[in-house]
């Protein structure tokens, strides 16, 4: 039934997949401007994908019709880390988890994590001096995975953060590379790649067997107030049950993969936008300084700096950190007219979205002004503006992510200026598994 949906030519066999996978981006945003709503992409001999460019569509597809799709398979990889946590798991299972999680992510709970947040961002920033060349992608990187980290664990694993830390890693850069990678090498063979992989996951896994005995060991009354004493106590309302020691392990590891490069990245791509634009990152140093007056920043403050905020919600339009959604039809579905049948994978990309003329006025230029009282997202359809998803398994983290965009820039942000030398090309957006800089983010930073 779908046949008559067109879209870019390609090659006879492998249709539309090599010229989707050297530049996604461009040929995603060129498929959208010329076929419109609907674009059939090929990929492979009998892959079938259509991108969807609708922000109606784009609703029916993610809330009032998404019990017939499940999440696509690029997906499953991650599963190597995160076992059966809420970011992979479908159905009935996520569901349950979600509902015991949910309440962990309350505005109201994670308020109490901002003054981490802040320390972290003081104590990471103490170590930068005046005109040095850092690598800000990295520092945020460092920095996010530190505050998630501590977040997390509380004081329990401040003497291996580091070693957590670099397992973390380890396992996050393998998925990204297995997910890009033509030759599927399974996990068996022992390359240096899997044996590291393999060696990081043992060590993760041991140490956070051990943190989460020590918790269920603990005495009643034992007082934490961090995400893992959140998972732990949590009872599902329906039959009071609570997570089993893999669950909460799973559960771990998802918050690790989903919330640290994503909140970096956004934060990476804020730099960038400030300094490319000295108006706009004059206007936030005054905001910064006439709110806070050079004291830290808390949570209360957060509504006092509209700028920052406005700030954050432009650059995730333009570099949306997650910046393509994809779910696979598992149900025959009807979506705006069109048939879709089971197999076939319908993709939603924030970036074309987000960039999208008809919702944006002079799309590719950071302004964050037109953030300004809300009157864009209220005037525009929903789902011209995704960058947390929507629906069921909108991102559980969002206003974690939120609160720690504004803090790290706030804190940061009254003490340096972030520039990037002249001479240095401008930043190329790299699709992995987030929208990261590619080849990093060199800035010099200076002390206001
Ligand atoms: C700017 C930062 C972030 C962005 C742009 C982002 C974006 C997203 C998006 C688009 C989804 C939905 C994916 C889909 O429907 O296929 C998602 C899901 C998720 N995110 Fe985030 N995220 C961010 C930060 C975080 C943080 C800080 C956490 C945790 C502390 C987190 C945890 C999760 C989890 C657990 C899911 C899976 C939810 C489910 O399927 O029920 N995210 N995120």
């Amino acid at each position: 039934m779908t046949t008559q949906i067109s879209g870019p030519r390609g090659l006879p066999l492998s249709g539309n997949l090599l010229a989707f996978r050297k530049d996604p981006l461009s040929f995603l945003t060129r498929a959208a401007s010329e076929y419109g709503d609907v674009a059939h992409i090929r990929m492979g001999p009998s892959r079938h994908a259509y991108l969807i460019s609708n922000p109606e569509y784009i609703k029916e597809i993610l809330v009032a019709k998404q019990a017939h799709f499940k999440k696509a398979k690029g997906l499953q990889v991650a599963k190597l880390v995160v076992g059966e946590g809420i970011l992979t798991n479908e159905g009935k299972d996520h569901l349950r988890q979600r509902r015991l999680m949910q309440p962990a992510f309350h505005r109201d709970r994670i308020a109490g994590y901002g003054d981490i947040m802040v320390e972290e961002a003081v104590n990471h920033i103490e170590a930068w001096k005046d005109g040095e060349l850092l690598d800000i992608h990295h520092e945020m990187m460092r920095l996010t995975l530190a505050i998630i980290t501590r977040t997390m664990f509380g004081a329990n694993v401040s003497s291996n953060a580091d070693e957590i830390g670099h397992a973390i890693e380890v396992g996050l850069q393998y998925i990204s590379k297995k997910a890009t990678s033509v030759l599927d090498i399974p996990l068996e063979v022992p390359t240096k790649g899997n044996r590291d992989f393999q060696q990081a996951s043992e060590l993760l896994d041991k140490t956070i067997y051990a943190i989460i005995e020590d918790r269920r060991n603990e005495p009643e009354g034992a007082e934490h107030t961090d995400l893992l004493a959140m998972l732990l106590a949590a009872r599902d309302e329906e039959d009071g049950t609570g997570m089993s020691d893999k669950q909460v392990r799973d559960e771990v590891m998802t918050i690790f993969v989903a919330g640290h490069e994503t909140t970096a990245n956004t934060l990476s791509w804020t730099w960038y936008l400030l300094s490319q634009h000295p108006e706009v990152e004059a206007r936030f140093h005054q905001e910064l300084d006439e709110v806070l007056e050079g004291r830290e920043p808390t949570v209360d403050d957060i509504p006092s700096l509209p700028y920052v905020n406005q700030i954050v919600q432009e650059s995730m339009r333009l570099y949306p950190a997650a910046w393509m959604i994809n779910r696979e039809v598992v149900e025959n579905v009807e979506i705006g007219g069109y048939h879709f049948k089971p197999g076939e994978i319908l993709m939603m990309s924030q970036f074309v979205m987000h960039r999208d003329p008809r919702f944006y006025d002079e799309p590719d230029r950071f302004k964050p002004e037109r953030f300004d009282g809300g009157e864009l997202l209220k005037r525009n359809p929903q789902f011209a503006y995704f960058p947390f998803g929507g629906g069921p398994r909108i991102c559980i983290g969002n206003n974690f992510a939120l609160m720690e965009s504004a803090l790290l820039l706030a804190t940061i942000g009254q003490r340096f200026r972030i520039s990037r030398g002249e001479n240095e090309p401008a930043a190329i957006p790299e699709p992995v598994v987030t929208l990261r800089p590619k080849n990093g983010m060199k800035m010099t930073i200076h002390k206001r």
